[in-house]
């Protein structure tokens, strides 16, 4: 079952890697239900953003929380169910090309699985139902026993979304959903993270190049530059002007 959507908390929260100061100080409140994107040039911290909110990294000071309660205090077992909770879309989702579309969704669930469920999924196909309801909900149900590997780049990002839904989770973290797909594919992928997140009623959390894109799906866009939030803005005052500032000094445009 979905728990309700938690408030996010980023207070000072910052990441080093080394000397540099990849991200922050960063003080963000994101309350349940919020739908976010994230814009800003190349670098700006984004991906580090959305890493830290999912647990996939420590902040390096500062603390980040869900539901008042701070990641970094969290046992092994609560960071795990923290991850289930806030369920994170990578940059070139960690799908494995070799196993079919429904042993990869499948391994959305096993982070709420015992060990011996684990294992007895990689003998018998689990939770066929589930899976192939998940599946019909992003269109791939026919390819339910198709290799990932020989999906498109679009049928790809639709059985991330999928994987990611397998979890339950109340918080969906999407890291450039959509980089390397055609305008059209684009949509599509957006339109479904848009429609399955609202049906949901999850929290989303979206970054992007192409603001463009999401502006329509979204309720507040947070820019970072440097690592700092240099935007925080309802989506509908967003303009060119705004966009300008943002991307001032960089190549890319939204
Ligand atoms: N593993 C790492 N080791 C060292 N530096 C890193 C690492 N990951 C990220 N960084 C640095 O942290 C900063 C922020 O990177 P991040 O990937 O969060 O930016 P981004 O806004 O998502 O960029 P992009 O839009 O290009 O994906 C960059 O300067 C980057 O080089």
């Amino acid at each position: 079952m979905t728990s309700p959507a938690p408030t996010l908390e980023l207070r000072g929260a910052q990441r080093r890697w080394g000397e540099r100061l990849a991200l922050g100080p960063v003080d963000l409140r994101i309350a349940p239900g919020e739908r976010v994107a994230l814009a800003g040039p190349s670098g700006g911290g984004k991906t580090t953003l959305l890493r830290l909110l999912a647990a996939a990294l420590r902040a390096s000071g500062g603390s980040v929380a869900i539901d008042g309660r701070s990641v970094a205090a969290m046992r092994p077992h609560q960071i795990r169910d923290h991850r289930r909770r806030c369920a994170l879309i990578d940059q070139g989702a960690t799908l494995i090309p070799e196993v079919s579309v429904h042993d990869n969704v499948l391994a959305g669930r096993a982070p709420a699985w015992p060990w011996w469920r684990v294992l007895a999924s990689a003998l018998w196909p689990l939770e066929r139902e589930a899976v192939a309801a998940l599946l019909g909900q992003v269109d791939l149900r026919e390819r339910q026993w198709d290799r990932v590997g020989a999906l498109s780049g679009g049928q790809r990002q639709r059985v991330a979304i999928a994987r990611a839904l397998a979890s339950e989770p109340s918080v969906l973290l999407a890291d450039e959903p959509t980089a390397a797909l055609d305008p059209t594919t684009a949509a599509e992928v957006i339109a479904l993270l848009s429609r399955e997140t609202r049906r949901r009623e999850l929290t989303l959390i979206v970054s992007t190049h192409r603001l463009s894109q999401v502006l329509g799906e979204v309720d507040r866009v947070i820019g970072l530059r440097e690592g700092r939030v240099s935007l925080d803005a309802p989506a509908d005052q967003i303009d060119d002007a705004t966009l300008a500032a943002l991307y001032a000094g960089s190549r890319e445009r939204s």
